[in-house]
């Protein structure tokens, strides 16, 4: 089952994180545009291969340590079929190095279409996860459940998103609590249907790491669902910030960073410590990184606690 596969690589790694591979073509190092543009020629399809020997370096330099990659289909949806074509090679690549593969897909549409697109990510071999948005519905989520009991697949539901403009609907207050209250309730109905040995679910939910508060509310009241935490790093959120979606196992979530870990090498703490042709070191030195913030930050929670 999904939820016991990535709770139990989250143990052996000891590594609640994921890395999101969000490649923009123009903080990709110079070197790799080069080879890629020269065999291909600049347009989408020498984009698309200089993303696929990017990612596939970076996967190459972090897939001992981390438990997980998060693909953004839109970083590959943007160069139409040879762009998509390179989201699911990455994707195979990323699987047949050991990792679990979540797609960012967030797809939401009625029934019928929505086993559609379950049919597409749920159903391919390469992908372990998606993410779907929940606002058209309870019923545009059912379509998913199938395919995650019968392919053991799992699904995370946008519950607390990471952007500031979630306030203005997920925070709306109805005659029973918040809107995204009410997503969680939902939510934790579901996932209640499979959950695993480990005691979680293959159903979790989206939590943005920039939302302290929410996340513990959310803890709550989703005790079985695996927490999705994207925002930390180029979005603000710090290690302490995302304490509250862990359980008092110091379990049950996984925060995903994309554009400070892949294109650490560009940044103000690595850019003097490598140089472009070293940007899957940068990656792994990040990720490293943030797990020790992380994990230093729920012993210490766990210590203040006690
Ligand atoms: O609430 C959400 C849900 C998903 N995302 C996704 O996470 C990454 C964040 O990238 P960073 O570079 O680490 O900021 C991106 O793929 C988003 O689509 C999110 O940010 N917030």
């Amino acid at each position: 089952m999904f939820s016991d596969k990535l709770i139990n690589a989250i143990k052996s790694k000891n590594n609640p994180t994921v890395v999101g591979l969000d490649p923009r073509i123009e903080s990709i190092p110079e070197f790799i545009k080069e080879i890629a543009f020269k065999k291909y020629g600049n347009n989408v399809k020498g984009i698309s291969e200089a993303i696929y020997y990017f990612n596939r370096g970076i996967i190459d330099s972090i897939f001992d340590v981390v438990p997980a990659v998060k693909i953004q289909v839109a970083f590959y949806e943007v160069y139409g079929p040879d762009g998509f074509d390179i989201f699911f090679k990455t994707a195979k690549y990323a699987k047949e190095k050991g990792l679990m593969v979540i797609a960012d897909v967030k797809r939401g549409d009625i029934a019928d279409v929505a086993e559609m697109y379950s049919k597409a990510y749920l159903q391919n071999e390469y992908i372990d996860a998606i993410t779907v948005n929940p606002y058209m519905g309870e019923d545009t989520i059912t379509p998913y459940i199938h395919d995650v009991i019968e392919h053991e697949k799992g699904l995370f539901i946008l519950v607390k998103t990471s952007n500031k403009g979630s306030y203005t609907i997920q925070n709306l207050e109805t005659e029973n609590g918040t809107v995204y209250e009410n997503v969680a309730n939902m939510v934790n109905k579901i996932s209640n249907l499979v959950k695993g040995k480990l005691g979680y679910s293959s159903i979790g939910a989206v939590v943005g790491a920039t939302h302290r508060e929410e996340a513990k509310i959310l803890r709550e009241k989703m005790p079985s669902a695996i927490f999705l935490v994207p925002g930390y790093g180029a979005q603000g959120a710090t290690a302490e910030d995302v304490t509250n979606c862990f359980d008092e196992n110091n379990l049950g979530a996984i925060v995903n960073s994309s554009r400070k870990v892949i294109f650490a090498y560009k940044s103000q703490y690595w850019k003097d410590v490598y140089s472009e042709y070293e940007y899957a070191q940068a990656a792994r030195s990040e990720v490293l990184l943030m797990r020790g913030m992380i994990n230093n930050a729920l012993l210490k929670r766990k210590y203040i606690a006690c």
